[in-house]
């Protein structure tokens, strides 16, 4: 059988950790069928073929555990969302690997699929954090309320955005590490205030509203050593017409919503090569969700 994972966007302005919006491409692709051992083929970008290192594996196997089933399988991942991305690609290899196991032993349980996943999580960045597996599930705009009794608000949005994907990486792991332990309230009640009215105005479709609520005060004014061209992109995003601009996840890509996608995204790229990074935006829209097919 066959799992289309999907790329996320995990934070979405300033839902550090709690939202999460689904892509409509780029996918991972998993093949999965039953075996008597555990074997793993990769192809695409690289990430380890050893099953005890790679995320998609790791997922499947703790499912297998959670399940109390023993069982061997072989795995061929094609890897398409490319690693370190901010496009929550481990997320997605984690979803696929887990989503692979409880399709064929027919388990419904969306709270131990996401449970699996985090396995997968952990070993990629340290961090069991939800907002990039549990948008690859469910699909749509997900909002995170709990992780660990799984409860997920989820709006069916339908809209384009541009991506850009700089030639640089930024881990995950690296990425939580400069985040401080306690913040100022005051930031906390701004964030509280742009998360809330980023919701009502996507629950409207106000896009522009929405693009206007992308800023965030909880992690990315940390993170900017690890993302200096961060504010130089921003700004050529704005310039050329988008409704607003943020980091996708925990980096390097960003996104923007906006009428003219092309334009906005092109601005985007300029602005990565004056500071000497070459990048590549693309257009997408919000997708559904991982899919299987064949059993
Ligand atoms: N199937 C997989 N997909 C992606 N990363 C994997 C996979 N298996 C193992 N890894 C490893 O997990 C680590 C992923 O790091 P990190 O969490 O920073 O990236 P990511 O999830 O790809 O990033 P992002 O969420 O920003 O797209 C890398 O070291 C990568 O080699
Ligand atoms: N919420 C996570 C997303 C990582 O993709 C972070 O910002 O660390």
């Amino acid at each position: 059988m066959k799992v289309l994972a999907p790329a996320t966007i995990a934070n979405f302005g300033p839902g550090f950790d709690v939202f999460g919006l689904c892509l409509a491409k780029p996918v991972d692709v998993i093949v999965f069928k039953e075996s008597d051992e555990v074997t793993l083929e990769v192809e695409g970008f690289d990430v380890p073929s050893d099953p005890e290192k790679n995320v998609a594996s790791i997922s499947a196997l703790a499912l297998l555990k959670m399940l109390n089933v023993e069982v061997g399988f072989n795995m061929k991942l094609k890897k398409r969302i490319r690693p370190k991305s901010g496009l929550g690609s481990s997320g997605a290899s984690a979803i696929g690997g887990a989503l692979a196991v409880a399709n064929v032993l027919g388990v419904r349980d969306k709270n131990l699929i996401i449970k699996a996943a985090l396995e997968g999580e952990k070993a990629a960045s340290g961090s069991a954090h939800g907002d990039n597996v549990v948008p690859a599930l469910f699909g749509g705009f997900t909002i995170l309320k709990s992780l660990h009794y799984l409860e997920v608000f989820k709006l069916d949005v339908d809209f384009e955005l541009v991506v850009v994907l700089p030639e640089v990486e930024v881990s995950t792991r690296k990425a939580r590490s400069v985040l401080p332990r306690d913040i100022p309230l005051g930031d906390a009640v701004k964030n509280l205030a742009l998360a809330s009215a980023l919701i009502s105005a996507l629950k409207e479709g106000d896009l522009e509203t929405v693009g206007r609520l992308l800023d965030d005060y909880l992690v990315i004014p940390y993170r900017k050593p690890l993302i200096p061209w961060f504010d130089k992109v921003r700004k050529a995003a704005l310039e050329s017409g988008a409704y607003g601009v943020s980091l996708s996840g925990s980096g390097p890509a960003m996104f923007a919503l906006g009428e003219d996608l092309r334009n906005i995204g092109k601005s985007m790229v300029e602005a990565f090569e004056s500071e000497g990074i070459r990048a590549e935006y693309f257009i997408t829209k919000v997708g559904g969700g991982a899919k299987c097919s064949g059993v």
